[in-house]
């Protein structure tokens, strides 16, 4: 099934006298269970494109289609909403709160996210969660105390806690060396299979293009 559409989407950005034409009207539709890797090279448009499906910023024309709904039609609120229920991120920094545990990390999330659940369900879905992406033993650690890895996994829990139907990573590898670069690509074509995220990846790393269902080249803000 179709979930997301991004028809014609374009972005321009003023410089002084200039208008810099980042995006030329891309279009892309994204699967549900499936990962689509951006690639291509610097400044071609990648995280420009990420981050306007995921209502981080505006585009400047076209249409972004969630679920039938033109989010470049919505107000800032609802995007809000549709962002904090629908949509998980993952970078290629894990950017865990210092300062909070892994269970409170997620916590937080779930109180963001504003779901109907009381603090004892979150706790239960909390350890589910975390027992999932390998994490349970270390619910009561601090972010410091964590190998990067283990930090990316925590981060992957944090995207879905919530139950969101689409998982944007920009690099999320990038941090890792190859071994545990392979064991978080795992985790999320795993999940991405089997809670039918449909997922958009921005990746540099060749390595990780295998796991992906998808593979599609932007140059110089289309794709090509
Ligand atoms: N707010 C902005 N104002 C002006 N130009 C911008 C802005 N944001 C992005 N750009 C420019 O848009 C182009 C595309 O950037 P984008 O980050 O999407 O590329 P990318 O393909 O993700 O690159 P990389 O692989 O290096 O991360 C770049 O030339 C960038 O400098």
């Amino acid at each position: 099934m179709e979930t997301f559409i991004i028809e014609d989407v374009t972005k321009s950005f003023q410089n002084g006298e200039v208008e810099a034409k980042i995006l030329k009207g891309v279009n892309l539709t994204l699967t549900e269970g499936e990962i689509t890797a951006l690639v291509g090279p610097s400044g071609s448009g990648k995280s420009t494109i990420l981050t306007i499906a995921a209502g981080l910023q505006k585009a400047s024309g076209g249409q972004i289609l969630f679920d039938g709904d033109d989010m470049t039609a919505m107000s800032q609120e609802n995007i809000r909403k549709v962002r904090s229920s629908e949509f998980g991120f993952v970078f290629q920094s894990s950017h865990l709160v210092p300062f909070l545990t892994v269970e409170e990390q997620l916590d937080l999330m779930l109180d963001v996210a504003e779901t109907k659940m009381d603090k004892k369900q979150q706790k239960e879905e909390i350890s589910r969660i975390l027992k999932l992406v390998g994490m349970d033993h270390r619910k009561d650690a601090y972010p410091p105390s964590l190998s990067g890895g283990e930090k990316q996994r925590v981060a992957i829990a944090r995207a879905i806690i919530h139950k969101p139907k689409i998982l944007f990573a920009d690099e999320p590898t990038a941090s890792l060396d190859t071994k545990r670069k392979k064991e978080v690509m795992e985790l999320i074509h795993e999940l991405t299979k089997s809670l039918g995220l449909t997922t958009l990846m921005v990746t540099h790393d060749d390595e990780m293009l295998p796991y992906a269902d998808r593979v599609i080249t932007m140059r110089d803000g289309v794709i090509v």
